[in-house]
Formats: structure tokens, sequence, C-alpha cells
């Protein structure tokens, strides 16, 4: 198993605010990596830390380093733009373009530069069948986005993520506002991805990272408490307060 992202002792301040500890964690690639623990424990942050979507947050500041494709992304010889394409995200609610499904999966490589129609075609099948949404919306490819369904868009969303072929795919409790039917399908999906892609997820529910993920993060207070193996993790939690928050006793 080889790692993708290493982070090494990251800091992070809103403000005065110390959100994020000391992280240091080596993600391994072509696994899911599931983050969880008690709401405002820094999960979402620190998944945003690893393409710098949190950049432009005013008064934030940021130590420390993560290592992408042998550098820091922080460096700023780094163009957030081409990490943020090998590094793609789907966040919490689907956020489709006003726009046709079409254009809202080649969007993307369009702005990479892409504009043979052959090719954009191409793209479009292939990201809308990995993201297991092609059959239901081939023959409304024209058609708004917005007539989708709310799995049906996240699902969208997430083959616009993958149009421009990244490596790695942030999920920031993607499936928290879908019905278990859509949820179970993007579970299924996150699995089916890790073959080509590397999977980090940010979620609240425990059964999810127990079912979908390789390996979990344990944070508390904008600490990473634990890391390892999902079934070491829940069977044979290290720290007390990884067991006390795993066996429901806060959170
Ligand atoms: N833009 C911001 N400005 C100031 N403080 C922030 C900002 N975003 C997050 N925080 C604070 O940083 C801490 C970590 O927040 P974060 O959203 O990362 O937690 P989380 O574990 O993802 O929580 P949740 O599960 O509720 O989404 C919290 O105390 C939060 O209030």
């Amino acid at each position: 198993m080889s790692t993708i992202i290493e982070v090494k002792d990251l800091n992070l301040w809103y403000g005065t605010h110390h959100a994020l500890h000391s992280v240091n964690i080596a993600i391994p690639e072509h696994e899911i990596t599931a983050l969880i623990g008690p709401s405002g424990c820094g999960k979402s942050t620190f998944l945003k830390t690893l393409n710098r979507m949190n950049d432009l947050i005013p008064g934030i500041r940021i130590e420390g380093e993560v290592q992408y494709g042998g550098e820091n992304v922080y460096d700023p010889a780094v163009d957030p733009t081409w990490l943020r394409k090998q590094i793609g995200m789907v966040f919490q609610k689907a956020n489709p373009f006003p726009m046709s499904i079409y254009d809202n999966v080649a969007y993307g490589p369009r702005t990479h530069g892409i504009r043979s129609r052959v090719k954009l075609d191409e793209i479009v099948e292939n990201s809308l069948r990995s993201a297991a949404i092609w059959d239901e919306v081939k023959d409304r490819l024209k058609k708004s986005a917005l007539g989708l369904s709310g799995g049906q868009q996240q699902r969208l969303c997430i083959a616009r993520a993958l149009a421009v072929e990244p490596e790695v795919l942030l999920m920031d409790e993607s499936t928290s506002a879908l019905d278990p039917i859509s949820t179970s399908k993007i579970e299924d999906l996150a699995v089916e991805l890790k073959s080509r892609y590397t999977v980090i997820m940010v979620t609240h529910n425990m059964q999810q990272a127990a079912r979908v993920s390789d390996n979990t993060a344990f944070f508390l207070l904008g600490d990473l408490v634990e890391f390892g193996k999902t079934e070491t993790l829940f069977s044979t939690p290290k720290d007390q307060r990884t067991e006390d928050y795993i066996t429901g006793r806060f959170g």
C-alpha cells in the first residue's frame, strides 16, 4: 500500500481559534479513508486543507505540510487550480450548476481547454457511467440538472468531479441529505471508485464509516486522536476517547 497524501504537523487557526492541532496522517492510495468525530471537531476543516478549499477564508492561518505528488500543496509554486483538478470535492448538499446535465459534466473539461465535441461526449458518458447514473439520464442529457432528484443530483456532482480525471475524491458528508436508498447507491459507488481513485470522506454516521471505509481517522476538538484500519479501530480502539465515542458515550 502506498501513501498518496502525507500530512505533517498541520495546524490551522480561524483567527484566534486553533481548529487543528498538529495533525499527522498518511492517507493510503486506492482506499477509502473515513473521517469521524463529533460536530465541530474539525473533520471538514481538515478535509478542505487537502485541496486548499479554505484558503480564501478571512483570518485563516495554516502551518505545516500537506505532501501530494512530491510537493507541499501550500508551497507558493503550487497552482490551486491544478491541485483542485487532482483532488476533487463533492459537498454535503448537491450543488449542480443551473444548466443541462451534459453541460454540468462537460464544464470542467471545457475549462481545461477540451473543445472537441466527440471527446466531450466521451468524457460525459464515461463520467456519468462511473458515477452510476448514466442509465437514468442518458435520454435527458440536454435537460436541466435541477430537475433531477437529490440522490441523482449528488451522483451528477460526483460525475462532474470525475470528469476532470482527479486522483483523489473528497466527500464532505455527501450522503447526509439523502434517503437510505440514494445513500446506499453512493456508498456502493465509493467502493467501486476506489480501484481508480482514492476516496476520503467525512461522515457523521459511524455505521457508514464501518460499512465502506478501509481506514478511519477519529478527530476530537481539533486533535487526530486515532487513525488505523477501520476494522481494528472499531473492534479494538487504542485510545479511551475513541472507545467512548464509538460506543456512544458522547457525540
Ligand atoms: N469559516 C470558519 N470561521 C471560523 N470558525 C470556523 C469556520 N469553519 C469552522 N470553524 C470552527 O472550527 C471548528 C471545526 O469546524 P468543522 O466544520 O471543521 O467541524 P466538523 O467536525 O466538520 O463539524 P460538523 O460535523 O458539525 O460539520 C469549529 O469550532 C467551527 O466552529
